[in-house]
């Protein structure tokens, strides 16, 4: 549905260029929750922008639906931009027009008929439920209730994409699980394929199907949601996946020496992770049952990544080596992810 080749964006500024973007190429598919990870500066909504052209790149392709934006007359880029819409971190209501003028206001530029407009208002008015609120200015509403008007304003021309750049970054916790429950039931129910822009990868745990991370204007990973927390290759983005849970924690323990991390010469430690997918035998016990191998349990997490659980355990392996390498590679013909943190006879 969106593909972006080799898209470079650079901002020529007094103090000299700015790579905002650089050779970054994505694959967007129709249907998709498309997380974009960065931290601040990383240049996230500069690429987002060059998606619907708000930025123009200078070098690459910007292919939506089959064709090249940058290749369009003016009007003919008009029309694509009406099948994208955008949110906002500050939600960018106008102040001074009701909620139900807010939402009105592209349906009015389209020069839709009244009555239209009307169905139209009140239809997304119930998706976002905030029909009594019609009469309401910005200013009356809460941060939530503002994001959701920004929502249903930017579906009121029936987009074919909804881009959100940090739609949830200004909100509590709480109202950040409303608005992302709303972006999933309009990708689910309403077919919009969705792109999120975000620095939080509690976000992209919540909703996204596959990720890009960013740094420096580059995408430096990209991956479907489960591989990528099971598997994370680059060290930025193992510190995102590190932010939604505290498995990492054994890493600081064994620096530090910790009672917990120190092993006999016939022990190793050992992180496991398993979807859903790979736990359907009780393998940990068939390890140590077939192999000779105990299995004792340091740590261990669950977290639900698109409603499907992701486990981790850190264990420590007891018995001989040879064993234990057995039992570890029969782990991952299993599809566990395996990885020896510490072996108790380099100590
Ligand atoms: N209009 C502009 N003129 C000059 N430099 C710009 C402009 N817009 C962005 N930049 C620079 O480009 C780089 C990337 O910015 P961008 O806003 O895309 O990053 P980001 O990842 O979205 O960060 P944030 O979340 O803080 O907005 C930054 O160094 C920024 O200062």
């Amino acid at each position: 549905m969106i593909r972006l080749e080799h898209v470079t964006k650079t901002f020529q500024t007094k103090d000299g260029d700015v790579h905002a973007v650089k050779d970054v190429s994505l694959d967007i598919k129709e249907g998709q929750i498309y997380g974009i990870i960065g931290f601040s500066g990383a240049g996230k909504s500069t690429l987002v922008r060059c998606i619907n052209l708000l930025e123009r790149p200078e070098d690459g392709k910007v292919i939506f639906d089959g064709k090249n934006l940058l290749e369009l007359s003016p009007s003919e880029l008009r029309a694509e931009r009406q099948k994208m819409g955008m949110i906002f971190q500050h939600f960018n209501l106008l102040r001074a027009k009701t909620i139900y003028e807010n939402i009105a206001l592209p349906l009015r530029m389209m020069k839709k008929d009244k009555k239209e407009i009307d169905r139209k208002v009140i239809e997304l008015l119930e998706l976002i439920d905030l029909v009594e609120r019609k009469d309401s200015y910005p200013s009356q509403l809460s941060g939530g209730q503002k994001q959701r008007v920004a929502i249903a304003r930017a579906l009121a021309s029936d987009p074919k994409v909804l881009l959100c750049d940090e739609a949830t970054s200004a909100l509590d916790p709480q109202t950040t699980q409303s608005i992302l429950k709303l972006i999933k039931k309009v990708n689910k129910e309403m077919n919009i394929t969705v792109v999120m822009i975000t620095h939080e990868m509690l976000v992209v745990k919540e909703i996204c199907d596959r990720v890009a991370v960013m740094e420096n204007g580059r995408v430096v990973e990209k991956n479907d949601i489960v591989p990528i927390f099971v598997n994370p290759i680059e060290e930025i983005t193992q510190n995102f996946i590190n932010t939604t849970n505290n498995s990492n924690k054994i890493n600081e323990l064994i620096a530090q020496k910790h009672p917990l991390t120190q092993l006999e010469p016939n022990q190793q430690l050992v992180r496991l992770k398993y979807t859903s997918a790979n736990t359907k035998e009780a393998l940990i016990s068939q390890i140590s049952r077939n192999y000779g191998v105990d299995c004792s349990i340091v740590f261990g997490n669950v977290e639900v990544i698109k409603d499907a659980p992701l486990g981790t355990l850190v264990t420590v392996f007891t018995g001989e080596d040879g064993k234990i390498k057995e039992a570890l590679e029969r782990c991952r013909e299993e599809g566990v992810y395996v990885e020896v943190l510490k072996r108790g006879h380099i100590d």
